[in-house]
Parts: structure tokens; sequence; C-alpha cells
């Protein structure tokens, strides 16, 4: 499946183009063949699930959308703009499943929703007014203001995650690419993070969250992806997440070695 054609555009808001636009993404890791001719097409201020199997090719996928990972063929533009300029002028956030922080190094919430306005300041890093608004406000739209002083490892998972959607709320960040933000966090942390994610989306800002959580996708995603190396379907959550199209993704989820070669 093809994504729809769209001009490209160089703002950043709702009703500038497609925020996320990619087509014809084929990557491959030596003989694996991780995405086949993907596409995929999302509007500003909307949530789209992001839903395979494990090895479906959705960490490869936010991967080549971020521009760390250079397909062999295909395009990719969010808000009108490559992955190298979109990451440069700080307008995609990505949120990777477990942040690598040792849980003993002294940083505090606030300090790490701070490195989200380095990108803002001048070569001595030192904080202005503007930087600690758009902390305090970040902050704010995460729930992360009684803990903004407690070090970054002595939260629970879900918090912390809230912490790092934080600091991409604080770069200015219009995309985000949230990698199983519900992994290993309880009911109550994943009630909390599906409200800052709906909070977001009402500031105009575009998600694309991958997620196990098959029964919760209609909850709080305005559409779904089906993957499974290639896109098997997208939609509404109800559109997609028919007997029959998760069947298709499971039964295609099987090695099939012949079809790797
Ligand atoms: N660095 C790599 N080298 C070789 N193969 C890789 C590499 N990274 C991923 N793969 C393979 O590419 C395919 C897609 O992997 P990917 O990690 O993108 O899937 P995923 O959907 O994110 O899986 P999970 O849900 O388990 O995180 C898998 O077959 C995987 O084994």
């Amino acid at each position: 499946m093809t994504a729809t054609a769209a001009a490209p555009s160089t703002g950043a808001g709702r009703g500038a183009g497609p925020a996320i636009d990619a087509s014809g993404i084929t990557v491959r890791y030596g003989d694996v063949l991780a995405l086949e001719d993907v596409g995929l097409t999302v509007g500003p201020g909307r949530i789209c699930g992001l839903l395979g199997t494990n090895g479906s090719g959705k960490s490869t996928l936010f991967s080549t959308l971020i521009g760390l990972i250079r397909p062999r063929t295909g395009r990719v533009l969010l808000h009108g703009r490559t992955p190298d300029q979109a990451r440069k002028a700080g307008l995609v956030a990505y949120v990777p499943q477990s942040e690598r922080i040792d849980n003993a190094f002294p940083v505090r919430v606030r300090d790490v929703v701070m490195m989200g306005r380095y990108g803002h300041m001048g070569p001595m890093r030192r904080p202005r007014r503007a930087d600690r608004e758009a902390v305090d406000q970040a902050l704010d739209r995460t729930g992360l203001t009684d803990l903004a002083h407690r070090q970054i490892g002595a939260l629970s998972g879900g918090q912390r995650k809230r912490a790092f959607v934080a600091r991409g709320i604080a770069q200015g960040a219009r995309v985000f690419l949230l990698d199983e933000p519900f992994a290993g966090v309880d009911k109550g942390s994943e009630g909390t993070i599906i409200d800052v994610m709906r909070r977001m989306r009402d500031d105009g800002r575009t998600l694309l969250v991958s997620t196990h959580d098959l029964a919760g996708v209609g909850d709080f995603c305005d559409e779904a992806v089906l993957l499974q190396r290639r896109v098997i379907a997208r939609g509404t959550p109800g559109e997609v997440l028919t007997p029959q199209r998760l069947a298709e993704a499971f039964g295609l989820g099987r090695p099939d070695p012949a079809e790797e070669a």
C-alpha cells in the first residue's frame, strides 16, 4: 500500500498538509526484509496506532521516520521536511520503549524536560524566561508539575515516559513517535498517559503510537495501521481491527525463510 500523494509544505500547524507522509519505504537488514513498500499518511492533530506483532517492523519504521535508518527505497516527509531537517528543527520527538537512563544518575525531572530547550539556547545553555516557561507548560501538560524536583530514577515507568514526552513538548515538537508507551506500566498510569496523549492531540500535535494493547486502540486512536513488514490495513480502528485482518497479521508473523531470502 502506498501513501496518498501530498504536496510538500513547510508549515507545521493544522491544515498545512500531512504531519507524517511516508511512501514506498523498503528497509533491509542484510538478508532480512524488515519493511516492504510501506506507506503511511497521518494528518496534523491525529493519533495513529501502529499495530503489529513482534518483529513486524514497528521500531524500524520509527527509526526510518526519524532519519536514523535510510530506507533502500521510499520517501519520508514530516510536515513537508526530510527527517534530518525535521530533527534539526526540533519538529519531531521520539520516545523509545526504554530510555537508557542510569537510575542513579542525579538528574531531576525538570532537568530532563529542560534538555528539550537546548536547541533554543546559546552555547552556554543558560535557560531564559521563555525556556523556563516552556518547561513549566510541558510539566503541566503531562501532569508532572508536582514531581518536577524528583530524581528521574525515582519515578515509575509511566511517569518516566511522561517526562520524556514533556521534554518533546518543551522542545516544540509537532510529531511524536511513541514506541510502546504502555509497556511495563499499570492500568492507572496507562489512563494518565492516554489523557496526556489526548491533550497533545487537542494542541494539534500528531502522535504515532506503537502498541500491543489492541483492546485500547479504539479508545485513544483516531486511526490505525496494521503492519506486518507491509501495511496490511489502515483506517479507523474499527476498519483495521477486524478478526480477519488480525488473523492475517498474526498469520504472516510466522517466519517465512523463503520470503526473507
Ligand atoms: N539490526 C538488525 N539487524 C538485523 N535484523 C534486524 C535488526 N533490527 C531488526 N531486525 C529484524 O527486522 C525485523 C523488524 O524488526 P523491528 O525491531 O523493526 O520489529 P518490531 O515490530 O519493532 O518488533 P518488537 O515489537 O519486538 O519491538 C525483524 O525481523 C527483526 O529481527
